[in-house]
């Protein structure tokens, strides 16, 4: 039984659907992170799991019960925020275990969870700092500490690195994961950084205008997306119109600018004309007269040397509007005409929706 069941949860604001008919699940001990661009309902979701709206349509069910009307208060829920919400004027042992006063947990137990959560935070040596005294990961930790130590039935996060410095958001984020798997927490994260969702969930519901686009691990998502939005929301994709005609065995004859592909897909196409997209680093540098498949030439605008790869800026010499983003390993020859030529594996060609 899944720890968490959404079943076609809608919420409105008026006639404004900041849900629309939301349904997934997330298994114990599962990463679920709900990922999206600015007001596509991030937030909404996890006030309607932690009962802080209540949903118009739909179930919410935690471990196995419905609890549509279950105050905040009496569902066994732990909401991280990004602003920590620390209490100021608890010390980080006071903060940690002010939610097992709350639940009127035994005063030994207490102490026995404080002192494993601060061993498992690093946090021993701040116990009796205040939270003005903490940096933001510290304090990051004290928030963690204090949702873990209720042992609650799922725990929310909502964006909780965004305050956080890159570098540190990096190891955070590391921690973060480790002990929701250590602990076997069901964690549902919010965040609308792809790059995040991608380290660190078992699983990624994109969400688009308050409805789910698409769901998946985050190999599906980045290697299968489903739809224009979820390829270009999550990492850099090239898309384009194209006619596609099957050949059979999952060999599709793929016709568009960038001139005729061979495309091998297990999933069939939503139509004859469908948007196709690659990335960036799927398309490999050929020689002219090479016998590599779906080759393409293009004309280079820019060319950005990033360290371990270089990101080429580029146009199709016959469509100068059509811009191509491609990632190479090596920092390319760019001959005096800017043309480079390019071969694309079969299977790194994707169908997305209809045109
Ligand atoms: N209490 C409310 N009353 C009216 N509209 C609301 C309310 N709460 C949220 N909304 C609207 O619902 C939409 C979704 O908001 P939500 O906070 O869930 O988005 P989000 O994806 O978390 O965005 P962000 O990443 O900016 O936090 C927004 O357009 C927002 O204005």
């Amino acid at each position: 039984m899944a720890k968490l069941e959404i079943k076609n949860v809608t919420k409105k604001f008026g006639d404004f659907y900041a849900a629309k008919d939301i349904t997934f699940t997330a298994e114990e001990g599962e990463f679920v992170t709900l990922l999206g661009p600015s007001g596509c309902g991030k937030t909404s979701l996890l006030k309607l799991i932690a009962g802080f709206y209540q949903a118009d349509e739909g179930e919410v069910v935690i471990g196995g019960n419905n609890v549509n009307f279950v105050p905040p208060e009496k569902r066994n829920t732990a909401m991280c925020f990004q602003s920590y919400a620390l209490f100021p004027h608890l010390n980080v042992s006071h903060n940690i275990c002010y939610g097992l006063q709350q639940k009127n947990i035994a005063k030994d137990e207490q102490v026995n969870r404080l002192n494993v959560a601060l061993k498992q935070m690093d946090l021993e040596m701040h116990k009796l700092k205040m939270p003005n005294q903490l940096s933001g990961g510290q304090q990051q930790r004290v928030a963690l500490a204090r949702a873990m130590v209720t042992r609650p039935d799922v725990i929310l996060f909502d964006e909780p690195l965004s305050n956080l410095d890159a570098k540190l958001r990096e190891t955070v984020r590391f921690e973060i994961k480790q002990l929701s798997h250590q602990y076997n927490l069901t964690s549902i994260y919010v965040t609308h950084d792809q790059a995040e969702a991608l380290a660190m969930s078992d699983k990624i519901i994109v969400l688009n205008k308050g409805s789910i686009e698409q769901i998946g691990t985050p190999l599906e998502i980045y290697h299968q997306p489903v739809s224009r939005f979820v390829a270009d929301f999550i990492g850099v994709a090239n898309i384009v119109e194209a006619e596609v005609n099957s050949l059979g065995n999952d060999l599709y004859q793929v016709r568009s600018i960038f001139g005729d592909f061979v495309a091998k897909s297990n999933k069939k196409p939503a139509a004859n004309r469908v948007y196709i997209c690659f990335r960036p680093e799927d398309a490999v540098l050929c020689e002219a007269n090479s016998s590599e498949e779906n080759q393409f030439t293009v004309e280079v605008v820019q060319t950005a040397f990033m360290g371990n790869l270089t990101e080429v800026q580029a146009i199709l010499p016959n469509h100068s509007d059509q811009k191509i983003r491609l990632q190479l390993t090596k920092y390319p020859n760019i001959p005096a005409d800017k043309r480079l030529r390019f071969s694309l594996p079969s299977s790194a060609i994707h169908f997305l929706e209809a045109v």
